[in-house]
């Protein structure tokens, strides 16, 4: 039998002596009822499940519900991690799901290490018959701990599925199951007794590192529909440093968009354009007025397969590092992220 065809042995996680740092920053799988209010709020970090001879250390820079995270908690996070890392052979951030993905983006283009990363969280509150939140975070800790998660950027895992965090999004308002994304996960991980089965689908990819001092630059997102004419552009763009629109279909805008795109981008404004669609990339096809063609000949960036808001943060760390039009083009164009 040929090398390429000897099957390798595959590494096993052996928990022994492996140091294990939680970071809990709140969301649901760190909720309860609110006492004194009218419904569920972020009261009391997880408890981490049993994992025999490991040492763990947990920390909590902040506690919040994830629509109140911002990317400077995002950046906190990241220099906690990065102090975290050179004395953990794994790290788990638990972190609410409404925002988890964009936490998990941010991670992947702003950190530099190679320990493991595995962001979770929960669906189900701890006084919820169905909590999801200790089978998660056993899985992100064995992921964690695992040798063969090793360089492989920070990744999502939720409901035994793990996810690249480029392309992770949460499909589902209230099922357990509530992440996925185009093309779907890159890895799988299932508990028997105290054994971890772990799987990757794919090699981890080179990551370009953006990671600025402070992020100080101002980016909004414009959300495009059938009739938009432009409203709240100009408001955007005057406060803006760029933008972002979440267009139609392969990266189209109604006609009136157009001359608005032409005028920021020669103005030396980034102007990028994502999809409102699920999936797929953006491509310059159309040619009438609006289309995907014309904006990008009047100097739009086409986003690639980055959801709006992610295309912010990329767009967010490059301005913050003082990058321009031409090269913010450059890194969205040869997919530097
Ligand atoms: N499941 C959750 O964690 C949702 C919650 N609203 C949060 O993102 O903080």
């Amino acid at each position: 039998m040929g090398d390429r065809l000897r099957p390798r042995p595959r590494p096993q996680v052996t928990l022994l002596g492996q140091r294990l740092a939680v970071i809990h920053t709140g969301g649901t799988i760190a909720s309860r009822p609110d006492p004194g209010g009218p419904g569920v709020t972020p009261q009391e970090a997880p408890a981490v499940p049993g994992l025999p001879g490991v040492t763990v250390t947990a920390h909590q820079p902040f506690r919040l519900p994830s629509p109140h995270v911002t990317p400077g908690h995002m950046l906190e996070l990241a220099r906690l991690i990065e102090r975290l890392a050179p004395d953990a052979d794994g790290i788990v951030v638990t972190h609410g799901t409404d925002t988890l993905e964009e936490t998990a983006f941010f991670l992947h283009l702003a950190l530099a290490t190679d320990t493991p990363v595995l962001l979770t969280g929960s669906m189900r509150h701890a006084e919820e018959v169905s909590w999801d939140g200790p089978g998660n975070l056993l899985d992100a800790a064995y992921v964690a701990l695992h040798p063969e998660s090793r360089g492989r950027g920070p990744l999502v895992v939720f409901g035994g599925d793990l996810f690249d965090a480029r392309t992770v999004t949460k499909v589902h308002t209230s099922a357990v199951d509530a992440f996925g994304g185009y093309p779907g996960p890159i890895g799988r991980i299932d508990r028997t007794g105290e054994t971890a089965h772990l799987r990757f689908f794919a090699r981890p990819e080179a990551r370009p590192v953006y990671a600025p001092a402070q992020v100080d630059a101002r980016v909004e997102i414009l959300y495009a529909y059938a009739g938009w004419q432009g409203e709240g552009y100009a408001e955007a763009a005057a406060r803006a440093d760029g933008l972002v629109i979440a267009a139609l279909g392969t990266g189209n805008l109604p006609a009136e968009l157009l001359p608005l795109v032409a005028a920021s981008a020669g103005a030396g404004q980034p102007v990028v354009i994502a999809t409102r669609t699920h999936a797929g990339p953006i491509l310059p096809v159309y040619g009438y007025p609006g289309g995907g063609a014309t904006l990008v000949a009047a100097g739009a960036i086409p986003a690639s397969f980055l959801n709006a808001h992610k295309a912010r943060l990329l767009l967010l760390l490059l301005l913050s590092l003082g990058q321009g039009l031409e090269e913010i083009r450059g890194v969205f164009g040869e997919g530097g992220f």
